[in-house]
């Protein structure tokens, strides 16, 4: 009796009170909203992972909660019962649209659509909330920089460019690792690589004044962080809401856009001011700066873009160039350097790649080029092998189909209507023991040892295959095996720039310094679709004797 009046008045209290009755029926909305729009977005005669029995609102509502919370099983049973026979199923994500998981046999006819008609693009807007979380409408409409990078970035690598980011790598290491000889110095190694990897990153984007101003830095840091969070809470809410919620939940976003914006505005202004003057006084003793804001602004005069050459908007691409090179290179970073210093050391990893950095550096008489980086093919390895053993991305090659009539799969039969996702699962491909034998081990040298047998065959007659094959192995070659960097026309084009400062990187800690192996090398966590590494693991440094000076 007294449970049942209770009942009444709560439900009493929920009818009438507006503050309790609006988001009950927010969520009834969401929910009824997905369950209208979820059977229209993928073939209706592909299987649903997990499915259980009837399928109606709360049928789904459990299987949106499983599919997250169970991420690792679930994709492990997809692999198994669908990848690995060549066919495609549906994965329930937690929010927004059901994704098509489609085989790595599937992954050429993925790639092969024109953006038109299948986007990465547009799948980032509505993952990312990008109209809202990016600052700027227009980002994601041009994703200017991203143009920008894939026009500049390899060819700018000249000489100097990596003779600065090495300067970089040297003063940022020095920094903050230190030049106690005695002491073993504890640090934690993501907290350190968000140390580095901003500060050197921007040394290419911004130069040298920027890139070690710690106010800058910390709002571009603070600002990636934004974008993730809030594109994860606008992914939450309803479509119709979306217009009048999302921009509150991006003042954060604005707040740590505006804390570099102050330093990076006045930056792009004054470089526009010498340009100005260098053009009408041509003998004056200026030289345009290699980096990212003079790539901007040549490649946007170039093509007669007007809306690009505003100092803002050049300050709001840099900020979003910031966004895909932090978090993904410090992840990376924290990754390989766990891997490597848990490593058992009597596997000889880490002092394998001390002797194959000091001799090139030796026989390349200290400095460091293209040519000289790519002769690295154990760190190279080492770095590689760790991205397929711990790439945070789970999915990998998201795609959302624009066409009307939709994208077809000759091959399985079935059409993705349009608007639908589609996705291929990364994960289980990097651990599938008939790709990878030994999977879970991480095996540093697995991608030089075939490399370093060719090249011990010099001079003897070599299969030209096999050599081509070895120069696939490099951790720059995607493949529909290799996912960490996505593959095909939109893989990461930053991974060119990443490819020469980790090696860096390793090269000057392996030469300057002691690292203490790790009894055990600490798990990473699995949070929601993304696998991290652990941000409290910490290192003991100690600098070598004879290495305190200068380069
Ligand atoms: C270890 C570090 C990094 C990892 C693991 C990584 C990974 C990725 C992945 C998975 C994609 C999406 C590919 C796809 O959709 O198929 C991507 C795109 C992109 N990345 Fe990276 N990235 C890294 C560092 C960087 C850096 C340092 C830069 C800038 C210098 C950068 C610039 C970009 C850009 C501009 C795109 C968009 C490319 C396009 O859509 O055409 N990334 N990256």
């Amino acid at each position: 009796m007294a449970l049942t009046s209770a009942f009444e008045a709560a439900i009493e209290r929920i009818t009438v009170d507006p503050i309790l009755f609006g988001p009950l029926i927010l969520c009834f909305a969401f929910f009824a909203w997905s369950q209208f729009t979820r059977r229209s977005l993928v073939p209706e005669d592909l299987p649903w992972l997990r499915k259980k029995g009837g399928f109606l609102f709360f049928g789904d509502i459990r299987l949106r909660f499983e599919g997250l919370v169970h991420v690792r099983d679930w994709l492990s049973d997809g692999y198994s019962n669908y990848s690995k026979q060549g066919k495609s199923y549906i994965y329930r994500t937690f929010v927004g649209t059901p994704e098509i998981i489609i085989p790595k046999e599937q992954v050429s006819w993925l790639l092969e659509y024109p953006d038109e008609a299948v986007s990465v693009h547009e799948m980032h807007r509505e993952m990312m909330g990008a109209d809202w979380t990016y600052g700027h409408p227009d980002i994601i409409r041009t994703n200017f920089h991203e143009h920008v990078i894939h026009r500049n970035l390899a060819r700018k690598m000249t000489p100097a460019a990596i003779m600065e980011i090495w300067d970089e790598v040297v003063c940022s290491i020095n920094d903050t690792w230190g030049y106690g000889t005695n002491e073993w110095k504890e640090l934690c190694v993501y907290d350190n690589a968000l140390e580095l990897i901003p500060r050197i990153s921007n040394r290419l984007f911004v130069g040298t004044s920027l890139c070690r101003n710690t106010e800058f830095l910390k709002g571009m840091c603070l600002y990636a962080d934004d974008v993730f969070r809030s594109a994860a809470l606008i992914g939450l809410i309803p479509a119709f809401l979306k217009p009048v919620l999302a921009p509150l939940i991006c003042i954060p976003n604005k707040k740590h856009y505006a804390q570099s914006a102050r330093y990076l505005v006045p930056f792009v202004e004054k470089r526009f001011a010498d340009m100005d003057r260098k053009e009408k006084n041509p003998g004056w003793d200026w030289q345009e700066p290699n980096d990212y804001i003079q790539w901007h602004i040549n490649q946007a005069k170039s093509e007669g873009r007007t809306q690009e050459l505003e100092p803002d908007m050049v300050s709001r691409y840099t900020a979003m160039l910031n966004f895909a090179a932090i978090h993904t290179t410090v992840f990376s970073l924290t990754n390989i350097m766990l891997d490597l210093v848990g490593s058992d050391p009597a596997k000889g990893f880490w002092e394998g790649i001390r002797e194959e950095v000091e001799r090139v550096y030796a026989e390349e008489k200290g400095v460091w080029t293209k040519p000289a980086l790519n002769r690295l093919i154990r760190t190279d390895s080492a770095i590689r092998e760790s991205l397929r053993l711990r790439s945070f991305l789970t999915r990998g090659v998201k795609r959302k189909v624009l066409i009307p009539h939709g994208a077809y799969n000759k091959t399985e039969g079935w059409t993705a209507p349009q608007n639908a996702h589609i996705a291929v699962d990364a994960h289980s491909i990097h651990h599938d023991p008939e790709i990878y034998p030994n999977p879970e081990e991480f095996d540093a040298f697995r991608f030089s040892r075939p490399r370093e047998e060719i090249e011990a065959k010099q001079g003897a007659i070599v299969d030209y295959e096999e050599v081509l094959r070895s120069k696939n192995l490099s951790m720059v070659t995607t493949g529909a095996t290799f996912l960490p960097w996505g593959h095909g026309r939109h893989a990461c084009p930053g991974r060119f720039f990443v490819s020469h400062e980790l090696k860096m990187m390793f090269a000057y800690m392996v030469m300057n310094y002691d690292i203490e192996p790790l009894p055990q090398r600490p798990d990473n966590v699995w949070i929601g679709y993304n696998v991290l590494p652990p941000m409290k693991a910490t290192i003991r440094v100690k600098r070598k004797t004879d290495t305190v000076r200068h380069y």
